[in-house]
């Protein structure tokens, strides 16, 4: 049996493998700062390898930015073929050209961006962060120069390399010794700035939160993908426990964890007003909301406060469990006690963790003790090969009333996904081990007491050497609903189902669904409410995922169209119109940068047709405005690099095969004709509609008979055809816009909205009502920079956007606005937090934007 804990097995000399290449060290001055250095240079030492062995990324990597299929040196290639198998380097920075270090950089350059604001001085900003230290000081040797100086601190941070360090005051008197000292007194004629230190790690935000940051559970997220670099996040280390790892203000009471959730909202809000006003072209008069924002303590509106979870334990219906060792050496299914890419390794079982629900643990434990008598190997990180990697548990629950009264009883149906690599496995083997987990897993299921649900076991195979599968990864299904297994096609049929607003939703493995059911219902609803919705409203639903926003809010709208590029999610969204008996709506499939442009169009009219009929009666419209809006990829696509180097919910970007879609039925008839308006009609009377069956009590095998009806009248090979082969006719006809009311709300993955579609949005002048729904305020200030900044009359060419990559999201979003065409600026009006994740410092926001 191969074992992960076992050592690596001997390598071929790093310096000859790969040293021939020649390449740039970088000098100390350009490196990054960098992460603790425990298991960098230092082990790679111990363990008789090169101190540089995989420290800087190679060549073919750079090239090709995806493995490094054609390095000759393979395996023993002393350079990391991919961000994830990069290490840091023995004095702890990254290479210079990794995306680690690039992150760094702009935390830095954020920094500084900070350290030019007025620093807060009260006692709920007791974080600081100190910018303009010398690259050569350690942490040690910031307390002696805080010393020196007579500035008292409750901790203080520095990590060689980072010229910004961080410092923690126990009270508001010693923060105020500090700005007063550090303003008087610069170090060696160089000035020290202070300023405000947004826990960074609030805004990574993974979509879905953080104990599902695809094989880890780290607070910050830990994914390549997903995993921001921070500055407060290098300083972090190993946590304790998981409970620490995945929920580190599990110690505070919920009220406080509210409170402290909300002020770093507002900091981060603070952000669009500073920003906006920078922006703001010098000819034209600052907004009235940016002259107002200093009575409301240079907030952009008001912040309403935050919504409470309903339920603050157990309401995770997604767990993504870690395979690994324990820092015992056992084998263990649980989360990982920090970040890969800081070295941590070692995975914990999910014990107190109050985020998980019971069953999620029992399945993790039941798994965990399989895997200790499996002749399969566990996947290692640091060797890229091995078997079992990641268990994920799935949960649907019933309709809301019953949920409320207990939470844990109302979980109906279970999805397990079992992720492996089975590059070196063979078939038969991998066949009788999947078989032996299977009945081992529905055996445990049954035999608990009470019995615990199990819908379907499905196994993905993910091959690829990052954490994240892509959504395209093969998925074999092991234990199938029962019903389903007539139908053949029986990939398709892995699903459970969850409800919101009494609607029930159908999801498929990869399909995204918000984590915390019962306070997304909340979120939906707020959302709606701000949307001012009515039967005369054409509710754009971008970012739709399985339908969730557009569905639950289809009765007070005259029509949905909801645009999501991951297929599978978009199957869902049509099944669960289907199934709720609502027909008002439209699902596209395609990236929302691809297809808005011809939606708008199509729905609402160019935006040329609309600023010409205006410009007859408006002389302050001229030519300019008109080519700025013709002129679409030459002033602002150039920016998608930026934005597709962050990280998409989809790994790896996966494209759709067709870029938009929308079903036969709707391209034949007539697509904003208002079918079967069910304005006011209750959500009970969707379900009667689709002859909806009660799911009734939780049970091991779910019966999917209202979901067989649904998907017989589905025909997916048939939903779908390019809207480019929609006669142009149609479009024109469509254009008369027939909707009074066209609303856009949007809830993008953490990197936020595309440049395209926000230019998109802004310039349509029929748009006149934004929510945005955020899980990273970063990139929701970002995207409302440029919502919101108002635009000279003649816009700057677009420069390319050099630089981007010291700039900060805010810093590239104000260059933006430079060539942003004429158009009306939307106005920020309200903002919400809602608290998705107790227990955890991560956080949705709602804001709404109108003009
Ligand atoms: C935060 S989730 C929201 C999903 C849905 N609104 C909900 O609440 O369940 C973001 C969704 O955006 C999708 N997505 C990511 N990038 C996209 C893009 N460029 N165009 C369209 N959809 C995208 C993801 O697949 C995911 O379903």
């Amino acid at each position: 049996m191969e074992d992960d804990k076992a050592p690596p097995p001997p390598q071929p000399q790093p310096e000859l493998a790969g040293e021939k290449r020649k390449r740039e060290e970088a000098s100390p001055d350009e490196v990054a700062p960098s992460a603790p250095a425990a298991a960098s240079g230092e082990d790679a030492a111990i363990s008789g390898r090169h101190p540089m062995w995989k420290t800087s990324l190679c060549s073919f990597f750079r090239r090709r930015g995806a493995g490094a299929e054609g390095c000759s040196h393979g395996e023993s290639c002393r350079y990391a073929h991919t961000e994830e198998e990069l290490r840091p380097r023995p004095d702890g920075t990254w290479d210079p050209t990794s995306d680690r270090a690039k992150k760094l950089r702009k935390v830095a350059a954020e920094a500084q961006e900070e350290a030019e604001e007025e620093v807060t001085v009260d006692d709920q900003s007791l974080d600081k962060c100190l910018v303009g230290l010398p690259r050569g000081w350690t942490a040690d040797r910031l307390k002696a120069f805080l010393q020196d100086q007579g500035i008292s601190y409750a901790t203080a941070k520095k990590k060689k390399g980072m010229t910004v360090g961080f410092v923690t005051f126990e009270n508001v008197e010693q923060l105020a010794n500090a700005v007063q000292v550090l303003k008087e007194n610069p170090s060696g004629g160089k000035e020290i700035k202070i300023a405000d230190a947004n826990r960074r790690s609030h805004q990574k935000v993974h979509a879905e939160g953080p104990a599902s940051d695809n094989g880890t559970a780290t607070e910050n997220g830990s994914s390549a993908a997903a995993g921001e670099a921070s500055a407060l996040e290098v300083v972090a280390s190993t946590k304790r426990s998981a409970r620490d790892a995945v929920t580190p203000l599990a110690h505070m009471p919920y009220n406080d964890q509210l409170e402290h959730k909300k002020h770093s909202m507002a900091q981060i809000l603070k952000r669009l007003t500073r920003n906006a006003r920078k922006a703001c072209p010098p000819a034209i008069p600052l907004p009235n909301w940016i002259l107002k924002s200093k009575e409301i303590g240079g907030l952009p509106c008001k912040l309403e406060g935050i919504l409470e979870s309903p339920i603050v334990n157990g309401y995770r219906n997604k767990c993504e469990f870690s395979v690994g060792y324990s820092l015992e050496g056992k084998k263990t299914v649980g989360f990982m006690l920090g970040n890969f890419r800081e070295g941590v390794t070692a995975v914990e079982e999910p014990v107190n963790c109050p985020n998980v629900s019971e069953i999620s643990c029992k399945y993790a434990q039941m798994f965990q003790d399989f895997l200790q008598s499996s002749s399969l190997p566990l996947w290692s990180r640091v060797d890229n090969c091995g078997f079992w990697r990641q268990f994920t548990v799935r949960e649907g629950r019933c309709s809301t009333e019953a949920v409320l009264h207990n939470t844990e009883s109302q979980i109906s149906e279970v999805m397990l996904i079992v992720q492996v690599c089975s590059t070196d496995v063979d078939e038969t083997p991998m066949k009788e081990e999947l078989d032996k987990l299977s009945a081992a897993l529905i055996q445990g299921a049954t035999t608990c007491s009470p019995p615990m649900p199990l819908t379907t076991i499905v196994v993905q195979d993910h091959k690829g050497i990052s954490n994240a599968a892509p959504a395209d990864c093969p998925l074999i299904p092991l234990l199938v609903p029962k019903g389903d297994q007539l139908e053949g096609g029986a990939e398709d049929k892995t699903r459970i189902h969850d409800h919101i607003s009494n609607l029930k939703f159908s999801i498929s493995p990869t399909a995204f669904f918000q984590v915390n059911t019962l306070a997304a219902e909340r979120l939906y609803t707020l959302a709606g409410d701000w949307a001012n919705l009515n039967s005369d409203t054409l509710l754009f639903d971008i970012c739709c995922g399985t339908g969730t926003i557009g569905l639950t809010l289809a009765h007070r709208v005259g029509m949905v169209v909801g645009i999501e590029m991951n297929e599978s999610a978009v199957a869902d969204a049509h099944r669960n119109a289907l199934i709720n008996g609502i027909k008002s709506c439209r699902f596209v499939c395609g990236k929302a940068e691809d297809v808005i442009g011809s939606l708008l169009t199509e729905y609402l009219g160019s935006p040329q047709q609309h600023i010409a009929a205006s410009v007859t009666n408006d002389t302050n419209i001229n030519e300019e405005t008109i080519d700025g809006l013709e002129n679409d990829d030459e002033n602002m696509d150039s920016s998608t690099e930026k934005h597709d180097n962050g990280e998409s919910e989809q790994p790896g970007d996966i494209s759709v095969d067709r870029p938009t879609c929308a079903s036969d039925e709707e391209i034949k008839g007539d697509s904003v004709e208002r079918i079967n308006k069910e304005v006011d009609s209750s959500p009970d009377e969707h379900n009667e509609a689709a002859g909806e069956q009660n799911l009734g009590e939780a049970s091991l095998i779910n019966d999917d008979s209202t979901d067989k009806a649904a998907a017989d009248s589905l025909d997916h090979g048939k939903t779908c055809q390019d809207i480019s082969s929609i006669p142009h006719n149609n479009m024109l006809a469509s254009s008369a816009c027939q909707f009074k009311n066209v609303v856009a709300i949007v809830d993008p993955p953490r990197v936020g909205l595309h440049p395209t579609v926000i230019k998109a949005l802004r310039t349509h002048p029929l748009i006149r009502r934004l929510v945005y729904i955020s899980c990273n305020p970063d990139s929701l200030v970002a995207n409302a920079i440029e919502l919101c900044t108002p635009t000279s009359e003649k816009q700057e060419k677009n420069k390319g956007n050099r630089g981007w990559r010291s700039m900060s999201a805010a810093g590239l979003a104000r260059q933006r606005t430079k060539s942003m065409p004429n158009s009306e600026p939307f106005v920020p009006k309200r903002a919400m937090a809602v608290d998705l994740f107790p227990h955890t410092s991560h956080c949705e926001m709602v804001m709404l934007f109108e003009r």
